[in-house]
């Protein structure tokens, strides 16, 4: 985990709907949040400008202290979860849950011992032959948050942006991948 400051940040949409409103926010490292608010109040406007997936109008995002306004959704070390949870239906649990881990060449062992403790943790063992129709919806979000988490691509990250950016190999601040 690393901490996230978003400062003054602002969001207009074309037509002039404003999405987010100055708004300033800390989550220090391993601290857990929940964003409550009516529907449209910008919650996933704030968490789409944090992944990189929108552009602020206005304002800074930092992660592990390194402003990252310009850098791409793929190297800012953020998993995001979607609201329809984006899982395969034609996969397992077990299938979702490696998916990622197969698209980056991952050693077979490697990732089946990977996929094992994220469904241990996520306490979706007894379920890892199940495809996503049958499952409830709690069981789909922890699937989905368990592939959002091997999303991150870890080989990308032995070249991280950040610590280009933060000084290098001798950078103090590491993101979450390469620490
Ligand atoms: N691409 C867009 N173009 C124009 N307006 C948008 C766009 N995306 C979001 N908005 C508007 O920005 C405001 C904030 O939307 P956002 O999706 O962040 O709300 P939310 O709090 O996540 O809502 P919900 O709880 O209903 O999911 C809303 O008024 C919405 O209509």
């Amino acid at each position: 985990m690393a901490k996230v400051e978003l400062s003054g940040l602002s969001k207009v949409f074309p037509g002039g709907t404003i999405g987010l409103d100055d708004v300033d926010l800390t989550v220090n490292d391993g601290e857990f949040i929940v964003l409550v608010g009516p529907s449209g109040c910008g919650k996933s406007t704030l968490l789409r400008i944090v992944a990189g997936l929108e552009e602020p109008t206005k304002g800074t995002v930092a992660i592990a202290g390194v402003t990252v306004n310009d850098l791409a959704p793929q190297l800012r070390d953020i998993a995001m979860v979607f609201q329809n949870y984006a899982l395969y239906p034609h996969m397992t649990v077990e299938e979702n849950l490696g998916f990622s881990l197969r698209v980056q060449h991952h050693p077979k062992t490697d990732a089946a011992r990977e996929v094992n403790e994220a469904a241990h943790v996520l306490a979706l063992e007894p379920l890892l032959e199940r495809k996503p129709k049958a499952l409830s919806g709690g069981q789909r979000q922890r699937v989905a948050m368990g592939r959002a988490d091997r999303d991150v691509d870890r080989t990308r990250h032995t070249r991280c942006r950040s610590h280009r950016r933060t000084g290098g190999q001798g950078s103090k601040v590491l993101c979450r991948v390469c620490s």
